[in-house]
């Protein structure tokens, strides 16, 4: 089933908004081809590139646009799809889709409607539509690798095998049932199951130790720059940065609130964050500000603690990964041990502390490419899980209680692609789509 007879024919803009050299305009559903006759005056070739002037009902010429046809199921849809590339105007677009829209059984699409037709189709799993998403929002490279491999089926194909593994667990089980009067034997075939459970089981674990990583390149890694007062946080963030993002004085306590600025390290995406200068105050305002800074100290992947050389040694507390500085090295004072001099005056260990900032954030992550990526994926896995070491510790017991234990698992496993709860799950995905993908 294309499901082209049931949905009305969509069209949108798929590139982005405003001016440019060439728009591509979308169109999918069972009347493209009446549409590419009434405003192309063919049907092109399937897939070959067709130079057309694009008319309106009177004839007039709208644009000139290179015409594309792919003929169902062979389209991200999956059904009859057609392109314009026309030229990027404001005018040219407007003037082609009111004229489109206006065509019977034509409409604007919704946000994310062409992706949500390619799922239907069988295109692309859950997971690979959330890697699409995560693909067009990608801004750095890690971003673009990992993104790239959920779309192209990387979670897919492992939640396919465990899948598959604890289905046949399943009718090992279920054999087994079929040979025991009592349902509580233990022979092969049950252990057999359990082997199958158990293997599963561990692969699970490696997967879940991986969101980490997996969720930090998706959402940006939090790097926070603290300390005292007149550390020069702001100096460094603005430096780092390469941008006077935040204030900077000789006054104690200039930042108050939190500043960040998003950044791209080495292809990692970085949250970099200034924060007020950790002291006692009475001023209110300064006050929260200390608490907003020791609460980001807590919560972040890595904390530049900061120190000025010409100052007292200062130590913040914090689990998290630390790195401590000494600032303006171009002033006499001591680098204590651990420390790593900078100044932003002259620039002097600048690009050191960026790479040591590298290698620390690549440090959180094993190394291998993570393959859960959302809340979403660690709360399904994480729910197999539970049900498998319950399958595996309670083992040779009651048949049909293991049974039901991989039953649970192989439920939470079908979230993960989509066998069920999709819904909600695709009205919040495409609720951060634009219109047009
Ligand atoms: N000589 C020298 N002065 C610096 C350097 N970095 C910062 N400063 C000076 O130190 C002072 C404080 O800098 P800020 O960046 O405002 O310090 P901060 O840690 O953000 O201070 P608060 O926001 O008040 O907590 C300013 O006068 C800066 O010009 C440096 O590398 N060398
Ligand atoms: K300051
Ligand atoms: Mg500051």
């Amino acid at each position: 089933m294309t499901g082209s007879d049931i949905h009305p024919t969509i069209v949108a803009l798929s590139s982005a908004p405003g001016k440019a050299g060439v728009a591509v305009i979308r169109v999918s559903g069972s009347r493209t081809r009446f549409v590419l006759e009434t405003i192309a005056g063919i049907v092109p070739e399937p897939r070959v590139a067709t130079l057309r002037r694009l008319v309106d009902a009177g004839g007039e010429t709208i644009d000139s646009a290179l015409v594309l046809f792919f003929a169902a199921p062979a389209s991200f849809t999956g059904e009859d799809v057609a392109e314009f590339h026309v030229h990027g105007s404001r005018a040219v677009l407007a003037r082609l889709l009111a004229i489109l829209t206006a065509l019977p059984e034509v409409r604007l699409a919704e946000a994310g409607e062409f992706t949500r037709r390619a799922f239907e189709a069988g295109k692309l799993d859950l997971a690979a539509v959330e890697g699409l998403a995560d693909l067009i929002d990608s801004e750095t490279e890690w971003q673009r690798q990992q993104a790239l491999r959920q779309m192209d089926g990387a979670l897919s194909g492992f939640a396919t095998s465990w899948r598959h593994s604890l289905i046949d667990a399943m009718s090992r089980l279920a054999a087994e049932l079929d040979f025991s009067d009592e349902g509580d034997v233990s022979g092969p075939l049950q252990q057999q199951a359990l082997a199958l459970a158990g293997e599963v089981l561990a692969s699970l674990r490696v997967a879940l130790g991986s969101f980490a990583m997996g969720e930090r390149v998706r959402e940006g890694f939090v790097v926070v720059l603290a300390g005292p007062p007149n550390a020069g946080k702001s100096s460094l963030l603005n430096a780092l940065a390469r941008r006077d993002v935040a204030i900077v004085s000789p006054i104690a306590g200039t930042t108050r609130d939190i500043l960040e600025v998003r950044l791209d390290l080495a292809g990692l995406p970085v949250i970099l964050i200034d924060t007020a200068g950790l002291r006692d105050s009475a001023d209110p305002i300064e006050v929260e500000g200390v608490r907003r800074a020791r609460a980001l100290v807590a919560r972040a992947d890595l904390v530049v603690a900061l120190r000025g050389v010409d100052s007292e040694p200062y130590r913040v507390e914090s689990a998290a990964e630390l790195l401590q500085v000494a600032t303006k090295a171009d002033l006499p004072g001591p680098v204590l041990p651990g420390e790593r001099a900078v100044s932003v005056k002259t620039g002097a260990g600048l690009t050191d502390l960026l790479a040591e900032i590298v290698t620390r954030l690549q440090r959180l992550g094993s190394g291998e490419p993570a393959l859960l990526t959302r809340e979403r994926h660690r709360i399904a896995v994480t729910d197999a899980v539970a049900a498998l070491e319950q399958a595996v510790t309670a083992g040779h017991g009651q048949g049909e209680l293991l049974a039901e234990d991989i039953r649970v698992a192989v439920v939470a496993l079908e979230r993960l692609v989509g066998r069920i709860d999709v819904e909600d799950v695709l009205d919040r995905l495409f609720a951060g789509f634009c219109i047009g993908k």
